[in-house]
């Protein structure tokens, strides 16, 4: 019997991460004690999705200053933490969640510094703290994924019964737990208004065929896998109500960096009259970049499109463009949902993601 679906492991001074390259076929948890192996486990993506890759960064950091062995004064803990924190974000440059964790973990120990430059144990309390703030991060990730799915399910609230559409994955593999897009794919499960959930296999790295399919699997959901190729034709055939993907960094006009394929996935929406919906926490959200035309989109090995499980499928020779994710612009978006609510477009078809943000989180301070 499988366990329950985790990406990420954090008990008993142990944080293990979930090998999501063996997956479906096997289910293997690595462990993940130290800031060299949650590099390799991101970058190589035995554990990938935008808020997962910021969790395991911090946790996989919080382990390793939990068993440090040599005692670190108050500025050699800093310098330390800071440096580890600034490898990690080396890792992938698309998902803003790494980089927004690194730099509030970095304001609020520059913050601390001053009150524990008189404290010998200055060095220890400040790895502490670190490491308190690190496994915050979980329960608040869980939480922003339950209300992600709440505010989406409402986007459908005027259909009893829909058929969605979704990318990549975006579920429990992807994050601390209920999942984004998948998340809201639950919800609609568990309020018996899901009809049919449709999963694109998401060449090359099959992260739909090889992850989506399984959570759906797992959990009993009603569920068809597709080929990229398929969706313009099933959202012609098969009556669709919704695509619904995730984020990996939404920016203030509300363009959005997403697994490629997900622009080719709006377009075919918009021809087809399908509301287009993007889900993602505000942890995945930038309002420092303008638009989409700021983001570093990365760019993966040959070898992802040449070889299916290390079989050659591609000649010898052949060049190979394979950018990770591609860029959504927000006029082909219907909504961004978010833990806070759905963000509403603007008069130009476009979102003012900061200005919604600010006004949540001044209704928020008053109760
Ligand atoms: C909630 S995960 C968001 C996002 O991350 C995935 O990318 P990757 O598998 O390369 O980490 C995909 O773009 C998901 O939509």
């Amino acid at each position: 019997m499988l366990l329950s679906l985790e990406a990420i492991r954090y008990k008993n001074n142990k944080f293990e991460i979930l090998n999501q390259l063996l997956l479906p076929q096997e289910f293997i948890y690595e462990d993940c004690s130290s800031v060299e192996q949650g590099f390799s486990a991101i970058k190589t993506m035995k554990v990938r999705g935008a808020p997962a890759i910021a969790i395991s960064a911090a946790l996989c950091l919080a382990i390793e200053l939990k068993n440090l062995k040599s005692k670190l004064n108050l500025v050699e803990t800093k310098k330390y933490i800071f440096e580890k924190l600034d490898y990690l974000c080396e890792s992938r440059p698309t998902a803003v969640n790494l980089f927004k964790m690194a730099d509030e973990m970095k304001s609020i120990l520059q913050n601390e510094l001053i009150h524990l430059e008189n404290d010998i144990a200055g060095g220890e309390s400040l790895k502490n703290l670190f490491i308190k703030k690190a496994e915050e991060l979980l329960q608040i990730d869980i939480s922003d994924n339950m209300s992600i799915g709440h505010f989406g399910a409402e986007c459908f609230a005027k259909q009893s019964q829909v058929k969605i559409l979704t990318h990549c994955n975006t579920g429990s593999l992807a994050t601390a737990g209920y999942g984004t897009a998948l998340g809201i794919i639950r919800t609609l499960h568990s309020q018996g208004k899901l009809e049919h959930a449709y999963a694109c296999e998401t060449r090359p790295y099959n992260q739909g065929a090889r992850l989506t399919a399984f959570e759906l699997v797992y959990e009993k959901i009603s569920a068809t896998l597709i080929s990229d190729s398929m969706a313009s034709f099933l959202m012609k055939e098969k009556g669709i109500h919704g695509v619904v993907v995730g984020a990996d960094r939404v920016v203030a006009n509300g363009d959005t960096a997403n697994k490629i394929g997900t622009y080719q996935l709006a377009i075919a929406a918009k021809y087809h009259n399908i509301p287009f919906y993007v889900a993602a926490p505000s942890t995945s959200i930038d309002c420092n970049k303008k638009s989409g035309k700021e983001i570093t989109i990365e760019e993966r090995p040959k070898k992802e499109l040449t070889h299916i499980n290390n079989i050659q499928i591609a000649a010898d020779g052949i060049n190979v463009w394979n950018p990770s994710f591609d860029i959504t612009p927000a006029t082909l978006i219907t909504g961004i949902v978010t833990e806070l609510g759905v963000i509403p477009k603007n008069t130009i078809g476009e979102f003012d993601v900061s200005e919604f943000l600010e006004k949540k989180k001044k209704l928020s301070s008053l109760f």
